[in-house]
């Protein structure tokens, strides 16, 4: 799809009506087919090593590397600056296959996925920056931009139970977040009635070519709250594992995260100050660290600590 074409502006307003609707949509992008089962596969491998094994893949920036919450339902792997392919080697060789081998095989293929879904948030947010007129702005965040990857695990219930995966959250702290699963559903996000909608309603059949984006709160706060970021949850039922990988387009620590004044006029006051993100994460992992954020709280963090 080429930029200025009459197909691109199309879509480019549905993003945007998609968006201030939902606060999320669904993106086929038939690219990702081709290492759809060499990925996916590659997780399931990962996942079954063990706990000690998982463990050592660690990074000194928080929320990062190996996690696992008490519920015991989810684990996550999470590498910073996934485009580049030695922050991926440097997770996985040096914490879980420290002889090699078998890891070269990931790195390429998770640096792959990463080059290809960080191509298609790119088309998404050029999409979203001229539907408000702020194109110019592009360079700028694409020069600052992060990507990390995280792969997720989710268990199926026990005792056939509908079980939490993640609790509900509008509090993902980047810029937009592009979801890519196995065959497992299980993502649900609330509509503006507060209904939740499970990815049924967003697909009523299962296609391994979507992904499903959602705006981060970053965003939000970079656009003046000119969109919102939306609850959503993962609900676990039936009797199989969930994979899932998220590839979170966030901003390099250092940048500070600021609206354009093109944003700010009489009628739309600023409401959030200027933020570095880096040191927003420091701060919000020494008050988890504390116990005063908790995972399940469903306020946004982001919001709170920058408001004016
Ligand atoms: O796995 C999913 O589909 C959702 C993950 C998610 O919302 C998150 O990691 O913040
Ligand atoms: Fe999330």
């Amino acid at each position: 799809m080429k930029p200025g074409s009459p197909e691109w502006d199309l879509v480019k307003s549905q993003v945007r009506e998609a968006l201030e609707e939902y606060g999320c949509f669904e993106a086929l992008f038939d690219p990702i087919l081709e290492l759809r089962k060499a990925v996916l596969g590659a997780l399931q491998e990962v996942f079954d090593l063990p706990l000690q094994t998982k463990k050592l893949c660690v990074s000194d920036k928080p929320f990062r590397g190996y996690s696992c919450p008490p519920s015991g339902v989810l684990q996550s792997m999470t590498v910073d600056d996934a485009h580049i392919a030695e922050n991926i080697e440097q997770c996985l060789t040096t914490g879980l296959w420290p002889q090699g081998n078998i890891s070269f095989r990931y790195i390429k293929l998770w640096h792959l996925f990463t080059q290809l879904a960080s191509e298609l948030e790119k088309t998404i947010l050029k999409m979203i920056l001229e539907s408000f007129g702020l194109g110019k702005y592009m360079d700028e965040l694409t020069d600052i931009a992060n990507y990390q990857l995280r792969i997720i695990k989710y268990e199926k219930p026990k005792a056939n139970k509908q079980t939490i995966g993640i609790p509900a959250h509008c509090s993902d702290t980047n810029m937009l977040i592009l979801l890519y699963q196995n065959e497992v559903n299980g993502l649900e996000i609330q509509n503006k009635d507060g209904e939740w909608m499970n990815t049924k309603w967003m697909n009523t059949k299962f296609s391994p070519n979507y992904f499903i984006v959602i705006i981060g709160e970053c965003l939000s706060i970079w656009l003046n709250g000119r969109l919102s970021s939306p609850y959503h949850r993962v609900m676990m039922k039936g009797n199989e594992d969930r994979y899932s990988l998220a590839l979170f387009a966030t901003v390099s620590g250092g940048y500070m995260v600021k609206f354009p004044t093109e944003l700010v006029d009489d009628k739309n006051p600023m409401l959030f100050k200027p933020h570095d993100h880096e040191e927003f994460l420091n701060y919000l992992s020494s008050q988890v660290a504390k116990g005063v954020v908790k995972s399940g709280d469903l306020i946004s963090h982001l919001k709170t600590y920058c408001a004016v």
